[in-house]
């Protein structure tokens, strides 16, 4: 965490020459440093169990409880300040919830930004009739729309809300996330690479601060780190050592 946080407090390595620049560099990237210690300390939410890992994705060696930060008001309402800042950056007319786990926290974006909310039904959703609308609440048609979803990945689930927001007529400028865990995804859509893409953390970061306040295993951590960065084969031997740290 002592790399991050340093990368954090100074992320464009600029000459520092006096204590107003120090203050200057640091006051935000420390509230998102914070930010990040919240989130990873929610109960629950890091759930620590690296011998669960799927052998075919490796992840997640240790899954997220993301929902669970939904249950802080206060922290509801911090997870989505730096949403509604996104989304003013963007210069989006609405908040888009991805069902589910996108719908809280984009709901607090839009509270925050004081912007009409609307959530897009989950592409594909067992239960869902032909019919229904695809995305309810405030239109957004020909409106500049911020989506919000609680974790991107693979990129698979955006590239499917993407589309129906399209066939509604909304121009997607960008989309907020509580954890971006492309730095460990085995490959990312095409969209990913082009849309911007704003988190509270990514996924090394929640694992990190986990570590710091110590819920998970340092050894261990290590481990699962460059076993997700390096993407070991099905038969590195490591898996072992994993196996038994676990
Ligand atoms: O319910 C889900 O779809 C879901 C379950 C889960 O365990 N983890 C998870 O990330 N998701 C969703 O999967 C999407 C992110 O995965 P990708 O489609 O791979 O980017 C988001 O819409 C998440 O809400």
């Amino acid at each position: 965490m002592t790399t991050n946080r340093t990368t954090l407090a100074n992320p464009r390595r600029t000459r520092l020459v006096g204590r107003g620049d120090i203050a200057r560099l640091t006051a935000v990237p420390a509230i998102k440093t914070d930010l990040i210690l919240r989130l990873a300390t929610v109960p629950g939410l890091v759930r620590p169990g690296v011998s669960h890992w799927d052998m075919k994705t490796r992840l997640p060696l240790h899954p997220l409880s993301n929902e669970n930060a939904y249950g802080d008001p206060q922290l509801l309402h911090d997870l989505a300040v730096p949403g509604a800042k996104f989304a003013r950056r963007m210069g989006a007319d609405v908040v888009v919830g991805a069902e589910t786990g996108g719908i809280p926290l984009a709901t607090a974006v839009a509270l925050a930004g004081d912007l009409p909310f609307a959530f897009a039904r989950k592409p594909g959703y067992v239960g869902h009739e032909d019919h229904e609308p695809r995305v309810r609440g405030a239109s957004v048609a020909g409106r500049r729309v911020l989506l919000v979803d609680d974790a991107v990945s693979s990129g698979t689930a955006l590239e499917a809300f993407a589309d129906e927001l399209q066939s509604e007529g909304a121009i997607l400028v960008g989309v907020f996330t509580l954890v971006d865990m492309r730095d460990v995804a085995t490959s990312v859509a095409p969209i990913t690479k082009t849309l911007p893409i704003e988190s509270v953390a990514t996924y090394l970061e929640v694992l990190d601060a986990a570590t710091d306040a110590g819920i998970l295993d340092p050894a261990v951590h290590q481990l699962a780190v460059n076993a997700l960065v390096n993407h070991w084969t099905n038969d590195d031997p490591r898996w072992s050592l994993l196996d038994h740290a676990a």
